[in-house]
């Protein structure tokens, strides 16, 4: 039975992985390279149950006990009571398998692995590690205490009991999980990633301005937001890498990644995160850049 978690990578997701886990009574190892990711993650989780307790939806004593499962780390040695380890860092193949290569000598002889990646292959991340049996794709969305999915990816050696302990896991995580066979980019970012990168050509060829595009989708297709803004939200490093993965994965030129995306990711213009990307974050309301 999994009770205690380990998450690797404090950013956006690992955080809400973090919160949403605590939450549900799970005990949390929360990794990072950077201590000072570590705080950050920490306070955002902070200002998400404050929120949830404004809104009569948790008590200040629930809020303490959750926060009281999350314990911060930087050695991997302190996974080794782990019953599952999520990797939710940086989204870049050389990156995770440098992660598995540190991770594997500490965990117990029964922990399973799963990987939140939003593109990469699942197999091929599990060959990297002594267990590719109990390793899985668990894909979380953005922000993860408000969205109701979790892919679920079986690697062609993953094995039965690590597939119901995850499915198990999702449903006690409050989450609907979905099945996807590991294809580049799995279910949502195949549809949704090709659809955010040709936003981004529509802007590169002058079809529109920031704001008439968001506006078109919002408002013409009811998307919540629109899909510059949501390319900001997830992060501009990630989209790319999104679409690289299906680039060269399914070697179509349908799925190029746009010019002027690349350029951005170049600049360091990554989005929300870096308050640069297709709006500027620095002030009170975003501000749209083209
Ligand atoms: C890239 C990948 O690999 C896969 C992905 O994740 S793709 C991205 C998938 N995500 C999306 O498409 C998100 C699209 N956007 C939305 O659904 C909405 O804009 C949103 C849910 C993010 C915000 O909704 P909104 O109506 O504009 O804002 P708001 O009314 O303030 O918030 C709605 C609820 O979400 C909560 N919330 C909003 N942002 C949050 C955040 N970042 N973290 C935690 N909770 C949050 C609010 O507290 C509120 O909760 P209650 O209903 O319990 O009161
Ligand atoms: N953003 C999204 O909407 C979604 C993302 N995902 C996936 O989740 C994963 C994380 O994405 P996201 O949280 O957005 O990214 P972020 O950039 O917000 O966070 C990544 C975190 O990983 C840390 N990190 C980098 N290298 C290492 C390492 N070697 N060991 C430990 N931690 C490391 C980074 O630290 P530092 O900043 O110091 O480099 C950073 O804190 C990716 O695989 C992404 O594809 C899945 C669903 C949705």
């Amino acid at each position: 039975m999994i009770q205690t978690i380990g998450v690797i990578g404090a950013g956006q997701m690992g955080s809400g992985i973090a919160h949403v886990g605590a939450q549900n009574g799970f005990t949390i190892r929360l990794l990072d390279v950077d201590p000072k990711a570590l705080a950050h993650a920490v306070e955002h989780i902070d200002g998400n149950l404050e929120r949830l307790i404004a809104r009569g939806k948790l008590t200040a004593k629930e809020k303490a006990e959750t926060l009281g499962r999350i314990h911060g780390i930087t050695d991997y040695r302190d996974f080794k009571d782990c019953d599952l380890v999520i990797e939710a860092a940086t989204e870049n193949e050389p990156i995770k398998r440098e992660i598995f290569k540190h991770l594997v000598p500490h965990l117990n002889e029964r922990a399973m692995v799963a990987t939140n990646t939003s593109s990469i292959s699942i197999t091929r991340l599990a060959a990297t590690t002594d267990r590719p049996e109990r390793f899985i794709g668990m894909h979380f969305m953005n922000p993860v205490p408000v969205m109701k999915l979790v892919e679920i990816i079986r690697g062609i050696a993953t094995d039965d009991a690590t597939y119901e302990a995850i499915h198990e896991l999702s449903v006690k995580l409050g989450k609907t999980p979905a099945v996807s066979e590991d294809f580049p980019a799995f279910i949502v970012n195949r549809i949704l990633l090709p659809m955010i990168n040709e936003a981004v050509y529509t802007l590169y060829e002058g079809v529109g301005s920031v704001e008439a595009i968001d506006t078109s989708m919002k408002l013409g297709a009811n998307h919540p937001m629109g899909p510059l803004e949501l390319a900001d939200f997830i992060g501009l490093d990630t989209c790319l890498s999104i679409m690289n993965v299906l680039y060269d994965g399914l070697a179509d030129s349908k799925y190029r990644p746009c010019p002027l995306l690349v350029k951005y990711v170049e600049a360091g213009w990554l989005g929300r995160k870096t308050k640069r990307g297709f709006y500027d974050y620095s002030k009170d309301v975003p501000v749209p850049t083209r």
